[in-house]
C-alpha cells in the first residue's frame, strides 16, 4: 500500500469553509500520527462483530468510522483488529467509544482515534449494528464516501478530497 502524506488539518480547516472540524474529544493511537481517506461508517453498540467484518475487507485507503454510541464500558477495537486493519489497507479507524491493547495498536501502521481505552472486550457474535449510515458524534456528521483527515491537531471531514 502506498502511504500518501495527509494534508494538515489546520490547512484544511483554514482553506475549506465547508470543512467540519470535530470537537477535540479523541485520544490518538496507532503508528501513523497522520492519516486521511474516504469514510466508511458503522453504527454499533458494545458489539464489535461488524468492526471485525469491516477490517477483514479491503480497506483501500479508507478510514473506518465506528459510532459506538460513546459507550465507555468496553473496547470496540484492539490489537488483533489493528493488525487486520493494517493488513487490509485501512488508513485508520475513528471510534466513538473505547479501544484496548494501546501498545499493540501503536505498533501497527494505521491511525486510530478513540475516546478512551478500556480493558474489557465487547460482546461478539450478535452482529448487531448497521453499515453505511451517516453517524453523528464529536459535533460532526460522518457520511460514507466523504473524506476525513486526522493528525495531531485534530480531525476534519470534507465532502470530497481537497483538489
Ligand atoms: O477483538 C476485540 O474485541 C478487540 C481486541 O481485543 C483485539 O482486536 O485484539
Amino acid at each position: 500500500m502506498t502511504e500518501q502524506a495527509a494534508p494538515a488539518t489546520t490547512d484544511l480547516s483554514d482553506a475549506h469553509p465547508e470543512a467540519q472540524v470535530c470537537d477535540p474529544v479523541f485520544q490518538a493511537f496507532g503508528g501513523r500520527p497522520a492519516f486521511s481517506g474516504p469514510i466508511a461508517t458503522l453504527k454499533v453498540f458494545e458489539d464489535n462483530a461488524l468492526v471485525r467484518e469491516a477490517v477483514e475487507q479491503p480497506g483501500e485507503g479508507r478510514v473506518l468510522v465506528v459510532d459506538g454510541g460513546g459507550s465507555l464500558r468496553c473496547a470496540l477495537f484492539g490489537g488483533n483488529l489493528a493488525v487486520l486493519a493494517a493488513q487490509h489497507g485501512w488508513a485508520g479507524v475513528v471510534v466513538n467509544g473505547a479501544v484496548r491493547d494501546a501498545d499493540e495498536i501503536d505498533a501497527q501502521p494505521i491511525g486510530v482515534r478513540a475516546l478512551a481505552t478500556h480493558p474489557r472486550r465487547s460482546v461478539k457474535g450478535l452482529h448487531s449494528g448497521q453499515a453505511g449510515l451517516p453517524v453523528l458524534f464529536a459535533g460532526t456528521v460522518f457520511r460514507e464516501g466523504e473524506w476525513l483527515a486526522a493528525d495531531r491537531d485534530g480531525v476534519v471531514v470534507l465532502p470530497a478530497p481537497p483538489a
